[in-house]
């Protein structure tokens, strides 16, 4: 049994989560920002959420949502985590993991070390980080773009709390990402599509079956 932690983010059909829960993936994310390719509309989210739950952790993930969205999602879909995708402050990420009573994963731009700084505030409030790439100029999102970083940054990262390595992986290169970095949790969405926005089964069981080393 692999100690290894994957989510699989931006799931948005039945087949998909079913492929994701079966290979053994952790958590799985559902997509609550309108320009993503991977959105999914609340009752769709309910219905993915229910074959998950007691599975995988059920990942909301959100981009600088107000807190009655925040609420509607919690309420209805009951999700584990809020991923909080956005430019959201720690006192931010504070509050929303006591008005919601779930746990909160920040994530965290990288594109150079000094760029690891603001995780230590972070640390404090949330209960996990997330080391994502720095979208592209000119993205229209803050991740989901398939772009890596250094993934050596890190290697030694002094942290409280658990963190995951996100960012361009797929089932060829999560091995060396790991090894590179040290990480002991990963997550991946455009590397298990076979098209923007599209997971592909095959390519899931692959990428969960390369992290876990199985
Ligand atoms: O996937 C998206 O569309 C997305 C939109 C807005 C914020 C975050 C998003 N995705 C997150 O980014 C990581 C990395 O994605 P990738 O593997 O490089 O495509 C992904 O796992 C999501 O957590």
């Amino acid at each position: 049994m692999s100690d290894m932690k994957v989510k699989i983010c931006g799931l948005s059909t039945e087949d998909t989560m079913e492929a994701a829960l079966d290979a053994g993936a952790d958590m799985v994310g559902l997509m609550f920002f309108p320009k993503s390719p991977r959105h999914v509309t609340l009752s769709q989210a309910c219905r993915l959420a229910d074959m998950a739950r007691g599975k995988a952790e059920i990942v909301a993930l959100t981009v600088n949502m107000d807190p009655d969205g925040l609420s509607r999602i919690n309420e209805l879909v009951k999700p584990d985590i809020f991923q909080l995708h956005g430019t959201e402050a720690p006192e931010a990420c504070a509050a929303i993991k006591v008005m919601q009573g779930t746990k909160v994963m920040k994530a965290v731009p990288v594109a150079e070390k000094a760029d690891l700084e603001q995780a230590h505030y972070y640390d404090i409030v949330a209960d996990w980080l997330l080391f994502d790439a720095k979208p592209p100029p000119g993205s229209e999102l803050p991740g989901g773009n398939g772009v890596s970083y250094d993934w050596t940054l890190l290697k030694d990262l002094d942290l409280q709390k658990p963190f995951m390595l996100s960012g361009g992986l797929d089932a060829d290169n999560v091995r060396e990402a790991i090894r590179q970095s040290g990480v002991t949790a990963v997550d991946v969405s455009s590397g298990v599509e076979r098209e923007k926005g599209v997971k592909d089964a095959d390519l899931i069981r692959a990428f969960v079956a390369a992290a876990k080393g199985v």
